[in-house]
């Protein structure tokens, strides 16, 4: 049958190879080869043309779809990652460094805050290696950053900010203030990387027992009913959820350990055990009775994306999600975090939930064999139903209400743990259901908490909810007003950047909330800055940690300090994660108690990630980066009608050029950075949720946490920061069981980053060559995008892949590399940059270099 080419196809052509694969055969017939056909192999598989891991039958290609495909034979069972997992030590591996900057908002803000510090010791090129770091408010050089606008100076937000920080009374004083701190402290995100990795091995040696505690399967057997039916027996800030008979299984393989604290006090208050399902009907009916209940509703109404926030969200602030740069100061001061309210080592459980885990991973009740299952869709979900958790009869409805019937395998291994009231560190994979399974149990605790009155000046804030970007924190309020729709008394309040201050003060006060999300700079500024809110806080029951790992590594630590040394000691802490490095293991109990059991569903021996997601890197030099972006996607565009595509880039201004670059090239693409102002980036969020046949170009404020579904493929351009980061970016696509593919595009001398995901099943893919006439269209293209967003990417380019241990190294070769990069958006001379930035980047008189 004589194949047919769609003139879309024909970008490919081996007359222009790419350079540094020399070794590449391109035989004629590659020209009828779309890209993503010879990327991904394995959709020929489906046409039934060539096994999985045979080449393919270049002739019989025709009209070529991105096909779903099937878990490769061999590949980890996605029905039995439910086991118990001990993380693999990963010895060895290079890893990208943890100081490379999320963006360049740093860099220009090290420019504004120059004028400040002159004088200062950073002044000292020794002390500034990278761009990564530093003050990220504009000032005095703004005009150098042209899309970055001053917010400080400007907003009503800062101006009220100003008043109370002279006026308020709290323990961080401005002088102290970490947040302006750590933004003139260039070197601490300099070198954050190595330095967190150091202080870790400190703390590893002096404080490394935390996760000595037993590896547990099955434990206990009774099948509890509900708990902790009376108010009155919880006072203050006792752990009133911690009582009583829950069950506690712990998810059949999961790996569950636990400190090595106490482990030997049992719950003793028998009035919290064994409440029927009349009882809690009986206590939620108080509870939603209680002093809210005419706020309920109009609390969740305005728990997030209100009006108001929207009005204002179009001042644009720097990023406190994605900045960088703390120091470790203070930190051991938190080591010594109160172990003494410790629960026992109660052997409690629920027999059906067990049977049904057990189940879910293939174990055979009798023998206690592992059987393997075949992946399928919902290999995410387990055997259980949350009624038979300790759930609430209105959560239930709730769940029922959002579409949620099994519960994920996260979710049944932690909520028994959780609802028994422990601390615990949680890992599964993306897009499983972590934000449930940590929303649900602490939703619990606020019901079985005293009814606040009306007339209370301060009600408590009792369950804080800490997550690193402001889009995952609307998620994660949007999920618990999901899961509260028939709690009427139960509000949830969002606290992010990008918004007022004094909105978000007003809002507070207008409608206090017991449930509060937020970012970790934003609740700092309340902590400091909002009347009563300190004492509001002293009510926490329940804090998360939302992307734990991330937000105890270096880039947050210091701002969850203070976040930590502001709630009660004498509460339950979770923390939840797809990734789970040993440092984190190691540097857990700065939130966590000693005792806190540490719960993967991620299998001993299989992946971080999905099977089911398919994962290429792609070696080509930058200058054939982008044609090979724009043919890679032009092709998933042809091949999939439905496509829903990230492309991930380094920094937000290669991001800004590369939707620039992507948009003149016709295609339906939309951005989201730290640079865009709050109320563009929710309502991009939102659309791209909702949208199909979309691509959005991203910086890594989309990397983490966020539940766009149905994205069909992910691109990672450039090195990303770190594993772990490749693993979150992957991670946006193959959710819930879906399918997906993912492509990370590196250069040549960026491909040491593969050893450290080397146990990662990334396929090479054939490096393709680019058609001349594509080669040409994105030249075109390139032409067409404005100079001062060229010259944005460039430095920022440079800032990025300085702060790299490894890039960032050889300056000279360095700035050869950013060169190169400059001559890929098509400039003749690279732009100039500022010589204070070239000095704070460590790279004054690097030759190469135009300073100005
Ligand atoms: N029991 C359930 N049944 C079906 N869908 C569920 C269930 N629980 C959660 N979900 C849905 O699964 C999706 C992924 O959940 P969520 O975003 O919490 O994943 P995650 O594990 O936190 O991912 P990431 O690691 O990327 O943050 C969401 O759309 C959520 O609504």
């Amino acid at each position: 049958m004589p194949i047919k080419l769609l003139p879309h196809l024909r970008f490919l052509n081996p007359s222009v190879s790419v350079t540094g694969f020399p070794s590449m055969n391109i035989q004629p017939t590659v020209r009828t080869i779309p890209t993503f056909c010879r990327i991904f192999p394995f959709k020929l598989q489906y046409l039934g043309l060539t096994r999985i891991n045979q080449q393919p039958q270049i002739p019989s290609v025709r009209k070529l779809t991105t096909r779903p495909f099937r878990t490769r034979p061999g590949s980890q069972s996605s029905g039995s990652d439910f086991n118990r997992t001990r993380e693999r030590g990963r010895g060895g591996e290079v890893r990208a460094s943890k100081s490379l900057i999320e963006d360049e908002a740093e860099l220009s803000d090290w420019v504004s805050d120059l004028g400040s510090k002159r004088n200062n010791k950073y002044d000292d090129d020794s002390d500034f290696k990278s761009a990564g770091s530093g003050e990220r408010r504009g000032g005095r050089e703004r005009e150098s950053f042209p899309m970055k606008r001053r917010r400080e100076n400007d907003s009503d937000e800062s101006r009220g900010r100003g008043r109370m920080n002279r006026n308020s009374a709290n323990s961080f004083s401005r002088n102290d203030n970490p947040r302006f701190n750590r933004r003139s402290d260039g070197e601490s995100r300099d070198d954050g990387g190595d330095f967190s990795r150091r202080k870790s091995g400190g703390i590893e040696r002096g404080n490394g027992n935390s996760f000595r505690g037993n590896s547990t399967s099955f434990r206990g057997n009774s099948n509890s009913s509900f708990r902790g039916n009376s108010n009155s027996s919880r006072g203050g800030s006792s752990y009133s959820s911690r009582g009583g008979n829950s069950n506690s299984f712990r998810g059949g393989n999961v790996s569950s350990f636990r400190g090595n604290g106490n482990t030997s006090r049992g719950n003793s208050n028998p009035s919290r055990g064994g409440n029927s399902n009349s009882l809690r009907e009986k206590r939620n009916e108080r509870n939603d009775g209680g002093g809210f209940k005419k706020e309920g509703m109009q609390l969740r109404r305005e728990a997030k994306f209100s009006e108001d926030d929207s009005d204002n969200s179009d001042v644009e602030d720097e990023d406190e999600d994605e900045e960088m740069g703390k120091t470790m100061n203070g930190f051991e001061d938190l080591l010594t975090e109160e172990v003494s309210d410790v629960d026992g080592d109660d052997e409690d459980d629920d027999s059906t939930l067990r049977t049904n885990a057990r189940k879910s991973i293939g174990l055979d009740k009798e023998d206690g064999v592992k059987r393997s299952s075949p992946g399928n869709d919902n290999s995410y979900l387990s055997e259980s139903r949350f009624a038979e958790c300790a759930i609430s009869p209105l959560s239930l409805k709730g769940i029922k209400g959002a579409g949620y019937e099994r519960m994920t395998k996260v979710q049944e291994a932690t909520l028994p743990v959780i609802l028994k009231g422990k601390d615990v560190l949680a890992k599964a994979k993306t897009g499983t259901g972590k934000t449930v399974a940590f929303l649900l149990p602490s939703i619990e605790v606020v019901i079985k908490s005293p009814p606040v009155g009306r007339d209370q000046k301060r009600p408590p804030i009792l369950v804080l909810v800490m997550c690193p970007t402001r889009e995952l924190a609307n998620q994660a309020a949007t999920e618990a007003n999901t899961l509260l729709k028939y709690h009427l008394s139960i509000g949830v309040q969002v606290v992010i950047g990008g918004t007022r201050l004094t909105l978000e003060q007003k809002r507070m006060q207008t409608n206090p909330c017991q449930i509060l999300v937020a970012t970790p700079g934003r609740l700092k500024d309340h902590i400091e800055n909002t009347a009563g809110f300190a004492t509001r806080l002293m009510g926490v029951k329940v804090l998360v940690l939302d992307e734990a790992d991330h937000l105890l590594d270096m880039g947050f630590r210091k701002d969850i300090e203070k976040i930590i040394a502001a709630v009660p000691k004498q509460r339950q802490t979770l923390l939840f994660s797809a990734t789970v490095s040993e440092e984190v293991r190691q540097i857990c109990h700065i939130a966590l108690k000693r005792d806190h059991e540490f719960i993967s569903t991620v299998e001993e021996g299989s992946e971080e990630t999905h099977s089911q997601v398919r994962q290429m890197h792609l070696v080509a030099p930058l200058d054939k980066q982008f044609p090979l972006l724009y043919a890679l996607l032009k092709e998933h565009v042809a091949d999939n009608p439905d496509y829903k595509v990230l492309v991930f880039c380094t920094t937000a201004m290669v991001t800004r050029l590369v939707s620039d670059l992507l948009g003149e090239l016709k295609l339906n693409v939309r951005e989201i950075h730290s640079r865009k102002p709050q109320s563009y980036r929710t309502r991009i969020s939102d659309e791209f949720r909702k949208s199909k046949g979309l691509i959005l170009v991203t910086s890594d404020v989309s990397a983490r946490g966020v539940d766009y579904p149905d994205v069909t493929l992910v691109i990672q351009v450039g090195l990303p920061a770190e594993r772990e980061q490749y693993i979150h970016r992957l991670g946006r696509t193959g959710r819930k069981g879906k399918e997906g593919q993912g492509i990370l595009l590196l250069a040549p001398w960026e491909e040491f980053f593969l050893s450290s995901v080397k146990d990662l099943p990334i396929t090479k893919a054939p490096a393709p060559s680019v058609d001349p006439d594509t080669q040409k269209k994105v030249e075109r293209a390139l032409s067409h995008v404005e100079m001062k967003n060229k010259e944005a990417a460039y430095q920022a380019w440079l800032g990025y892949y300085n702060s790299n241990k490894k890039i960032g190294k050889d300056k000279c070769k360095l700035v050869e590399l950013a060169n190169e990069f400059s001559r890929c958006m098509g400039l003749d001379t690279p732009p100039a940059i500022p010589k204070l930035v070239l000095g704070k980047m460590g790279l004054r008189n690097v030759p190469g270099l135009r300073a100005k």
